[in-house]
């Protein structure tokens, strides 16, 4: 089999899941969307090295909200509202994306940015721990979508996936970790995030009330459906 991901020296335990040129050529496939704000939102996350969801992500988060007709989205880790702005396009005029986020700045470059997009009454963008905004949360949500702390991982599918209803989504990004989740031998960014990330794909796959499967685009996108009744 030819290894089309080798491992870099600067790094030898972390592996791309996707070859860099298929995402390339996928990303081509998609220019259409170009909008001069996400545009602007793409270009910040390079200058501050933000982790946004990235084109090809956002388009699958989009893709997966219509799918469901979703109008009732709650995220975890908003950041300035990158992943927000592809759900609220999904939702429609009548739909709320509801984010979280424990970085106050986040939530004037999110409104600066959603606003000029003419999205920005479909949000309520909370300041403070995702999980207690969470809890204070009515529900149910169509879909939950988590993007915090890696380490917390575990613990916010546990409390998401008792709201999600019944043929709803929980999505979540980088549960691939750069491949280390694939491999033995690993230099983590935080100690214990590959390992919560483990556990927490672990738990999905091993629920009876949901269907998982992840797309490897970018660093691995989770998608688990609560079955209906
Ligand atoms: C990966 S970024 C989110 C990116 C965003 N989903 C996007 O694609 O545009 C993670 C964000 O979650 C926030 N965060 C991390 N842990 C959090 C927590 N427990 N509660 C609230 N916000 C949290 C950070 O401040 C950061 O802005």
């Amino acid at each position: 089999m030819v290894d089309i991901n080798p491992p870099t020296s600067e790094n030898p335990s972390v592996i791309v899941p996707v070859h860099p040129a298929i995402e390339g050529y996928m990303r081509g496939l998609v220019e259409k969307t170009d909008h001069p704000v996400l545009l602007e939102m793409e270009e910040l996350a390079v200058q501050k090295s933000f982790p946004i969801v990235n084109r090809l992500v956002g388009i699958f988060l989009e893709t997966q909200a219509k799918m469901i007709g979703a109008k009732h989205v709650f995220e975890f880790g908003s950041g300035y509202g990158y992943s927000a702005y592809w759900f609220a396009r999904a939702v429609g005029t009548d739909g709320r994306v509801i984010c979280s986020d424990g970085n106050g700045e986040n939530k004037g470059r999110a409104e600066r940015f959603l606003a000029s997009a003419g999205l920005w009454d479909r949000i309520e963008f909370n300041v403070g721990m995702a999980g207690d905004i969470f809890a204070q949360t009515d529900g149910p949500f169509d879909i939950c979508y988590n993007d915090v702390d890696k380490g917390e991982y575990p613990e916010i599918w546990k409390m998401a996936r008792e709201r999600i209803r019944p043929g709803g989504l929980y999505i979540a990004d980088n549960v691939l970790w750069h491949g280390r989740v694939a491999v033995e031998s690993y230099t983590d960014i935080v100690l214990g995030w590959t390992e919560a990330i483990v556990a927490h794909n672990q738990m999905i796959f091993n629920d009876p009330d949901f269907d998982a499967f992840i797309n490897p685009v970018r660093d691995g996108v989770i998608v688990a459906r609560r079955k209906d009744g």
